[in-house]
Formats: structure tokens, C-alpha cells, sequence
């Protein structure tokens, strides 16, 4: 195994298939129709096949990729670009924006999903700047900590290219968040008032070539935590999604300037299992470096997570108990951080009543 370090050593049953099956990948959707020059709103009937189409992805796959969605090309790519610039540097340049036990943002490159390293480096920012989150886990402080943006001083275009991005890719997210409200039947702005003082972040991957491409992974086997993620992957390819009908793990193949969708833990619990958010991780390969971009979509630190009361009733009982965004993110990212010998914070950890199988 030559120099690789053991921290990065899959189990067995989780290293990855170097043969990998592509087909039968996840739905592919075609947004046009809200982009179209009369811009339908998102209530009515032309746009009706469209948010069936969704509500179908996400019953059944959890995940689903998107094309004419209306964020523009150049700001995406040229966000990819200076990303490699920054990835590029010197270790020393990065580690000066290095994320530390006070401030979650900026560079790291020692994150651990589920105890076991990534093959990657990252760089975090927020949307909102500062973020409001809690201060300590303790579930009984309610103190809050502004968190800070870090930039580097190079590439000087990071900065402003982020930003651009984020304000683009925002928009998608509210439009993705009122077409799967209404395909759960709600009204469409039912989901965009816990975005208020939104705690998203975006996430800047980069995932060097590897040495040992089927014992370690880029991330692991993982279930977002957050409501919506929308992930620019770049030409490399990388991701694998875990199907629900026979738990294969499935490679997405890159289609040209399309986003994945996937479906995270808080739409799970929102919408009572109706939606469920579903294992995925990314696979490194020994020749090429890979970028992706997630931006996951998060409500405030203070929002109570619990089944939508207009999905509950008699005959459907919620199946989670309430529990606080701002204390469960901020567990998660702590065992993200160092290594634990504690499992990580779950939703399942909050379920009521057993999963039907
Ligand atoms: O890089 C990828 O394709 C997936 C990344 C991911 O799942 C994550 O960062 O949560
Ligand atoms: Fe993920």
C-alpha cells in the first residue's frame, strides 16, 4: 500500500467496485418550462407534468439531475476554475483560511465521514455572511456564534466568484423548493419561510488523484443532512448513489451543465418518509483530479425539524420527533472534523415509530 495512511482504509464491504454499473441512472429533467420567456408560475397546469416528474424522482430515487435550469454557464465554470487555482497552491497559502474548532469555514483536508478519511481537500463558505449558528452542542444553550467567511488571498477572483455563484444557484434552490412542495401537495411557498436566515454553505471539493482508488473513497457513504443539495460535478465523474430498489451503487454519469438534485435528511422528516434522503459518495480515481461543487440548502439554526402537520394524521402518525437544525448540523460537523469513537449524529436517532420494511 506504500505510503498511504491507514486513516483513509475502507472496510472491506465499502470500497468501491472498479467496474462500475452506469446504466439505468437517475432521472434526468428538463427545467425549460420555468425559464421560458412568460415564466409560468409554478401553480398551474402547464407546469403540472413537471412536478410530477419531480415528485416521481423523489419517491423513487431520492436523487435526480437537471438540465435548463437557469443558472448560467460561465459563472459555474469559471468558479471550477478558480477553485483548481486555490487547490493549486501551496499547502502553507491554504492552510492560512484553515477551518479550526471555533470557525466551521474555510480550508480543511483531514474531514472523516463516518471515521474514516477522505481523499479530498475542501473549502466551505456560507451564503449568508455571518451565519448565525450555536454556539456549543448543549442542547439546553441557546447562545448563538456569528460564523465568518475566511478568504484567501489568492486567487483574488475566489471571493467574487463564489458570491456570483451563490446568488445563481440560490435562485434554483427556491424554484427546486416550490416544485417539491407542491408535489407533496402543499402550497408552494409552504418550505421557503424556514429559509429566512438560511444556514447553507457551499462547498468547493477537490479530490486529487489516488494512489488506491479501491480501498479509499473521495467521501463516504453518506446521507445529507440538510434539506436540498444541488452538486455541480465536474467531466471526471465520480459520484455513486445507492439504489432503492436493489441497493446497488449506482456511478452518475457527468451530463454537460446539468446539477444532481438529491433529496436530504430535513424533506425526509418534512415530509414524514414520503421523500427519503438516500446514501451516496464519491469514488477517486489514480489519474484524474476531480471538482464538485455542492451547495447544500439549509433552513435556520433554529428550526424545529418535525413531520409537516398537513402529512400527518390518525392514519399517517409523524414518525419523528421534533429536533433542532442549528444543534444537529453542528453535531454533525464536529464529528466530521476529528476523528470520534462515537457514530454520528442520525435523524434516525429522532424516529418514532420502527421503519416499515
Ligand atoms: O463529490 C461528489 O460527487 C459528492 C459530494 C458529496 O456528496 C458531499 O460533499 O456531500
Ligand atoms: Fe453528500
Amino acid at each position: 500500500m506504500g505510503e498511504v495512511d491507514a486513516a483513509f482504509i475502507q472496510a472491506t464491504e465499502h470500497r468501491p467496485k472498479l467496474a462500475v454499473v452506469e446504466a439505468d441512472g437517475i432521472p434526468l429533467i428538463d427545467l425549460s418550462i420555468l425559464n421560458s420567456p412568460d415564466s409560468p408560475e409554478p401553480n398551474t397546469t402547464v407546469v403540472r407534468p413537471l412536478i410530477t416528474e419531480i415528485g416521481e424522482a423523489c419517491k423513487n430515487w431520492g436523487f435526480f439531475q437537471v438540465i435548463n435550469h437557469g443558472v448560467p454557464f460561465k459563472r459555474r465554470k469559471s468558479l471550477e476554475i478558480a477553485a483548481r487555482k486555490f487547490f493549486a497552491l501551496w499547502k502553507e497559502e491554504k492552510e492560512k483560511v484553515r477551518r479550526d474548532e471555533v470557525n466551521p469555514l474555510g480550508y480543511y483536508d483531514t474531514e472523516h465521514t463516518k471515521n474514516v478519511r477522505d481523499w479530498k481537500e475542501v473549502f466551505d463558505f456560507t451564503i449568508q455572511n455571518p451565519t448565525l449558528l450555536p454556539a456549543s452542542l448543549e442542547p439546553d444553550d441557546k447562545e448563538v456564534r456569528e460564523c465568518i467567511n475566511q478568504w484567501p488571498e489568492n486567487p483574488p477572483e475566489l471571493r467574487e466568484e463564489c458570491e456570483h455563484y451563490a446568488e445563481e444557484v440560490q435562485k434554483l434552490a427556491y424554484k427546486l423548493l416550490e416544485l417539491i412542495s407542491l408535489s407533496l401537495d402543499l402550497p408552494a411557498n409552504r418550505l421557503s419561510g424556514f429559509f429566512k436566515d438560511q444556514t447553507s454553505f457551499i462547498r468547493l471539493n477537490h479530490y486529487p488523484p489516488c494512489p488506491v482508488p479501491h480501498l479509499a473513497l473521495g467521501v463516504g457513504r453518506h446521507k445529507d443532512a440538510g434539506a436540498l443539495t444541488i452538486l455541480a460535478q465536474d467531466d471526471v465523474g465520480g459520484l455513486e448513489v445507492k439504489r432503492k430498489t436493489d441497493g446497488e451503487w449506482i456511478r452518475v454519469k457527468p451530463t454537460h451543465d446539468a446539477y444532481i438534485i438529491n433529496v436530504g435528511d430535513i424533506i425526509q422528516v418534512w415530509s414524514n418518509d414520503r421523500y427519503e434522503s438516500v446514501e451516496h459518495r464519491a469514488a477517486v480515481n489514480c489519474k484524474k483530479d476531480r471538482i464538485s461543487i455542492p451547495f447544500f440548502f439549509n433552513p435556520a439554526h433554529y428550526t424545529n425539524v418535525k413531520p409537516l402537520e398537513e402529512l400527518t394524521d390518525d392514519q399517517n402518525l409523524a414518525k419523528y420527533k421534533p429536533y433542532n437544525w442549528g444543534k444537529f448540523f453542528a453535531t454533525r460537523k464536529r464529528s466530521n472534523f476529528q476523528k470520534l469513537n462515537v457514530e454520528n449524529i442520525q435523524i434516525s436517532h429522532f424516529r418514532l415509530l420502527e421503519k416499515s420494511v
